[in-house]
């Protein structure tokens, strides 16, 4: 009989990033959040996340943390609220001892910090077997953050309400050639939604996306864009290099700051020089 011993045992996982296809910002909500109509798309920019049951005798669950430094105390990290937000219903848990060795630019509209939060329930849940359900865990990261969720799935989806609840949507862009350019500005999610007008788009999202892509320049926008301008003019100057460059399509993420454009049809993403300060990824989605 194969018997492996508990404590060698170990979930590594690669929380990717996310880019967000068109963003409206359709209404303000009750509860002071927004309603959003946008299409979340993985990108394969990813921080590498090992959750493994911490050694005998450790009672307090531990993240180590390597790579790109994080703002804020290692206990307000989404992995450890991950943890912690089990805990609470699974009070058997075993404590954890998690590294994360962080890759994707913080607070750039790549929801990196959600990525590893999903990705850390779903280890747990693997790791300890507690048979969580897609949508349980979908449940538990909606509590974490507006778009954890998505990151459960990790499938091309339209988001509406809060970013959290999820539509099917028939886009395939596994293959296209694509850079993502972050200029290094920290934009805060909650400080950009301050600057916007909420309302409807002029055409639905679903519909301007099944299109071809040579019309989306014109039909799908991400509402953050205008609203930051003033302030930000690298914003779309980044965006005119990348029309410049033969993208087909170019558009901020989320609220920002990364910029990001599509090449249907290259083999590869033109290489372009960026100033040094900027954290670029090229590569196909
Ligand atoms: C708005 C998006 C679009 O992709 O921005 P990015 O984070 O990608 O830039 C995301 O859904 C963000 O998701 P996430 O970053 O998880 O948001 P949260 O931490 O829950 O919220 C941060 C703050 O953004 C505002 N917020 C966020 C989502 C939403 N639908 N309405 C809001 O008003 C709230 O002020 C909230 O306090
Ligand atoms: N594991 C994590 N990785 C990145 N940011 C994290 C993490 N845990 C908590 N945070 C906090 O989340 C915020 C940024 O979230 P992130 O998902 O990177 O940005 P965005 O929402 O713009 O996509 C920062 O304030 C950061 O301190």
């Amino acid at each position: 009989m194969l018997t492996v011993h508990y404590s060698l045992l170990t979930v590594l996982s690669f929380p990717n990033a996310k880019l967000n296809l068109g963003l409206y910002v359709t209404a303000k909500r009750p509860d002071g959040y927004h309603a959003l109509e946008t299409v979340f798309v993985p990108l394969p920019w990813a921080d590498v996340l090992e959750v493994l049951p911490a050694p005998k005798g450790q009672l307090a669950s531990d993240l180590l943390l390597t790579g790109r430094p994080i703002p804020g105390e290692v206990a307000t990290n989404l992995c450890l609220k991950s943890y912690q937000l089990l805990k609470t219903d699974f009070p058997a848990l075993p404590a954890v001892q998690m590294q994360l060795h962080k890759i994707v630019p913080i607070g750039a509209g790549l929801g990196g910090g959600s990525a590893d939060a999903a990705f850390a329930l779903r280890s747990l849940n693997d790791l300890f077997g507690l048979n969580l359900t897609t949508e349980q865990l979908e449940s538990y990261a909606r509590q974490l953050g507006a778009d954890c969720a998505f990151f459960i799935q990790n499938t091309p989806r339209l988001a509406l309400e809060k970013g959290d609840i999820f539509e099917p949507i028939n886009l395939n862009l596994t293959g296209t050639a694509c850079i993502v350019v972050y200029p290094g500005l920290h934009i805060s999610t909650a400080q950009a939604f301050a600057g916007i007008v909420p309302q409807a788009p002029a055409q639905p999202l679903r519909a301007a996306l099944a299109e071809p892509m040579a019309s989306w320049r014109t039909t799908v926008f991400n509402d953050f864009e205008k609203s930051l301008a003033p302030t930000y003019p690298v914003l779309a100057e980044l965006k005119q290099q990348l029309y410049a460059a033969g993208a087909a399509y170019a558009s901020l993420s989320g609220s920002g700051s990364a910029v990001y454009g599509l090449f249907p049809g290259l083999a590869e993403a033109p290489a372009l020089a960026w100033p040094s300060e900027y954290l670029v990824w090229r590569g196909m989605l």
